[in-house]
């Protein structure tokens, strides 16, 4: 059996700066699900409004130094957590290597996190196409772990208008784009109806960014 069915460790590339390291969490994904778990026992899940008064169907929560939030008053990254009042949960060492190997190997050095967002997709919940832009630098890539169900995420250009192209994205699935790819609009379609055994019928999304 051909050696590329396991070559997990090696980068497909799918733009000229973002790469697919299929499989690359699956050997964490124990630690990576108790880590979570601990997380969203102090920084539960919930579902954020946006500026324009909408509540998000995608459930968020944070750990690191930063955490992404979105309310009436706009989207930015916040060092404390508004539904508890205190700082996020810290950053597991197993995430922030995992993220900081994933995008060494994809010719990112120096990946050092400060913000981790954790995204929960139940069935029928989607992403809509944007960008990644509250982050102070663009320097440093997004690091983005899918666990659980699959998902279809779309790749865009540079215009919301853009062409979109379509990623399986499955358990274990590290995705990385970064340099001139950094600011690709992207987005996931409605998470269709499956089962997974670590996670039920959701989808949870790690993206990891160097927010400050
Ligand atoms: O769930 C994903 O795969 C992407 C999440 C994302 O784009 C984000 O959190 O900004
Ligand atoms: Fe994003």
């Amino acid at each position: 059996m051909s050696r590329d069915l396991f070559a997990s460790d090696a980068p497909q590339a799918l733009a000229a700066a973002t790469f697919m390291l299929a499989g690359f969490a699956l050997a964490q994904q124990d630690i990576l699900w108790r880590d979570i778990q601990a997380i969203l026992r102090r920084s539960p899940l919930r579902h954020m409004q946006t500026p324009g008064g909408f509540t998000m169907s995608v459930a968020m929560s944070n750990c690191g130094p930063l955490g992404w939030v979105s309310d009436r008053k706009g989207y930015r990254y916040s060092p404390t957590d508004p539904l508890t009042d205190q700082p996020w949960p810290a950053m597991p060492p197993a995430m922030q290597q995992l993220a900081t190997e994933a995008a060494a190997l994809c010719g990112f050095d120096g990946f050092l996190p400060d913000a981790c967002l954790i995204n929960r997709y139940a069935p029928g919940t989607r992403m809509s196409l944007h960008q990644d832009k509250n982050e102070v630098d663009y320097s440093a890539p997004i690091v983005s772990v899918s666990l659980g169900v699959s998902a279809v995420f779309q790749l865009g250009g540079m215009q919301r208008s853009d062409k979109t192209s379509r990623i399986s994205l499955q358990h274990g699935d590290v995705l990385v784009w970064g340099d001139e790819d950094r600011l690709r609009f992207h987005g996931v379609l409605p998470i269709k109806p499956q089962q997974h055994p670590l996670t039920g019928e959701d989808r949870i999304n790690l993206t990891f960014r160097k927010a400050g």
